[in-house]
């Protein structure tokens, strides 16, 4: 954490503390009053007023969550100043129960932790309760839009931009630069998602991709500080840092944006112009204009669920692929077996294509084993909506909050041989292997709920298979092509973000490339 960000928190924790005095008295009843039964989870010792709000301020908050669970036990209740209750589950045999067993008592996201602010009222996908829109939604994400004919339609655009991506490390390669590899895999992301979702990359303004993406992280860092700032009781109610006018500007211009994308995609479809295949927004228009559809869809709907595409698809895919070259050049062994793997089924003289990946299992645990240890959503956020108990606890409709901690499951060494370590051997299953796997390998057959990185039950990612296909096609052409070489070091500082959901490194990921493949 650097000196501002500290006298942020400090700031932050200041008005909580002021914010909850204010309140105290008004709740105060609700705790002494307390005449139910209800079996509650344990719970640590907590601090006066702010209860266990500390811990959400230090560092790393997954991380400091797994250590009260190691000492505490994976199923705790937590508190967050008066009034904000919630239960800690930790253990992936408590993580089956709820999101296999009682996944339709928790099919709704606790959003509690989120700003709550949208220009977009009413319009939210992710965040939207289990019912008949969310429902329609995801049948159509799970059937249409990011289903693997739509993924397999759209194969091109990752091709080009994988070979864009390359071209460029061949030109800092050629010069003898360094490249930051975090910068040039955002923006990769960015462009797959943007032309899978708009088409944006061949419209006629090829900045769009990058607009979208400044407009995009403008909006998660004000939605997660006013995220903060709604946890801080009364006061944070003020706006003080005067986010929630910053992330409605930032809201207007993306809407701005996307009405005019819209506009052009209905003149097009007008047109009967084929351009470059069927996008996301056709599909959603299609939806949109079906007077027969189950749920009509509004402009804003349209518009909120795009915005909420490119909050979950872009950064998340970056980050992990990030980690996976991090890892993979700390581990130089890995790295080699991998490049060999690559050389045997492809040949030297092609680059690495989608197809080949099915016969490239050390590719695919290579990208297993970086989204276990380096997870970009490690907390699940659950509310109850039928009451029901869970190991011996009792938990109660619409009161119930859950926070499944997937990043402490998947290190969890009861689940795993040597949870801190990367080992991709540990997710190879070839009975005919004549290797020693040893006490690594496991067998992840079907939904295995150790392995949480896109979360589970009805909730879970839509985006599972299009992120997996762009991360392994993406690791395995910068592993056939480049050797690396760490600038200003030997090896990368593994050292992540700190914050409740920051999950990226710490520090930008500088590398020297060194060309042993050039596919141009
Ligand atoms: C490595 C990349 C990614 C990771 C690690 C990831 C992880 C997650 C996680 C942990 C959740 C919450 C699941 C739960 O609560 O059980 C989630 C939800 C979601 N993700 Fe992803 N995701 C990734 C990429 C994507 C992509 C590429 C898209 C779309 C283009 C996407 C769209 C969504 C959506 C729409 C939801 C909400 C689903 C719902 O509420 O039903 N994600 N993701």
């Amino acid at each position: 954490m650097d000196t501002s960000d500290a006298m942020f928190y400090c700031f932050l924790f200041f008005l909580w503390i002021i914010s909850s005095i204010l309140v105290r008295s008004f709740v105060n009843n609700r705790w002494s009053n307390r005449t139910d039964t209800v079996r509650h989870p344990p719970s640590p010792p907590a601090l006066p007023i702010i209860g266990h709000l500390h811990l959400l301020i230090s560092s790393n908050v997954p991380n400091s969550f797994q250590t009260l669970a190691r000492r505490y036990g994976p199923l705790i209740q937590l508190r967050l100043g008066t009034s904000l209750t919630f239960t800690l589950v930790s253990s992936f045999t408590v993580a089956k129960d709820i999101l296999k067993t009682h996944d339709s008592d928790f099919p709704t996201r606790a959003t509690v932790f989120t700003s709550g602010y949208n220009i977009y009222k009413g319009s939210t996908f992710i965040n939207a309760p289990y019912g008949t829109y969310w429902r329609y939604l995801k049948k159509l994400c799970m059937n249409e839009l990011l289903s693997s004919s739509q993924i397999n339609r759209s194969i091109h655009i990752r091709e080009e931009e994988i070979l864009k991506l390359l071209e460029s490390l061949m030109k800092n390669s050629k010069k003898g630069e360094f490249c930051d590899l975090s910068m040039v895999l955002t923006a990769m992301t960015n462009n797959v998602i943007c032309r899978m979702a708009m088409s944006t990359r061949c419209s006629e303004n090829d900045d769009e991709a990058k607009e979208i993406k400044k407009i995009v992280r403008d909006v998660f860092e004000l939605g997660r500080m006013l995220g903060v700032n709604k946890m801080m009781g009364p006061l944070g109610k003020f706006d003080i840092f005067g986010y929630e006018k910053k992330l409605g500007l930032a809201m207007g211009q993306f809407d701005r944006l996307v009405e005019r994308i819209m506009k052009e995609h209905e003149e097009k479809e007008k047109r009967g112009c084929e351009g470059e295949g069927r996008d996301l927004m056709d599909i959603m228009l299609e939806s949109y204009k079906d007077t027969n559809a189950e749920v009509k869809l509004t402009r804003n709907d349209v518009k909120a669920f795009f915005l909420e595409i490119f909050l979950a698809g872009t950064d998340t895919s970056s980050v992990a692929m990030q980690w996976a070259m991090a890892e993979l050049i700390n581990h130089p062994q890995a790295f080699k077996k991998l490049r060999e793997e690559i050389d045997s089924i492809v040949g030297s003289n092609r680059l690495v294509k989608e197809s080949d990946v099915p016969n490239l299992p050390y590719l695919r645990a290579t990208v297993k084993e970086t989204l276990r240890l380096h997870t970009p959503g490690p907390i699940l956020f659950r509310e109850c909506t039928n009451d029901c108990s869970i190991n011996g606890y009792d938990f109660k409709k619409s009161k119930s909050l859950l926070v499944i901690n997937s990043y402490a499951i998947m290190r969890d060494p009861n689940a795993w041989t040597d949870p801190d370590e990367f080992i991709p051997e540990r997710f190879l299953v070839n009975s005919n292997s004549t290797e020693n796997l040893g006490q690594h390998h496991m067998e992840i057959k079907g939904q295995d709920f150790r392995h949480l990185p896109f979360g589970g039950g009805r909730r879970g990612c839509p985006g599972a298979s299009l992120a997996s296909t762009v991360m392994q096609a993406t690791i395995g052409a910068l592993v056939q092509c480049f050797d690396w070489k760490v600038k200003g070091g030997e090896k990368v500082d593994l050292k992540s973000g700190s914050g409740l959901l920051a999950t990226a490194m710490a520090h930008p990921l500088l590398c020297y490339p060194i060309t042993h493949f050039n596919p141009f």
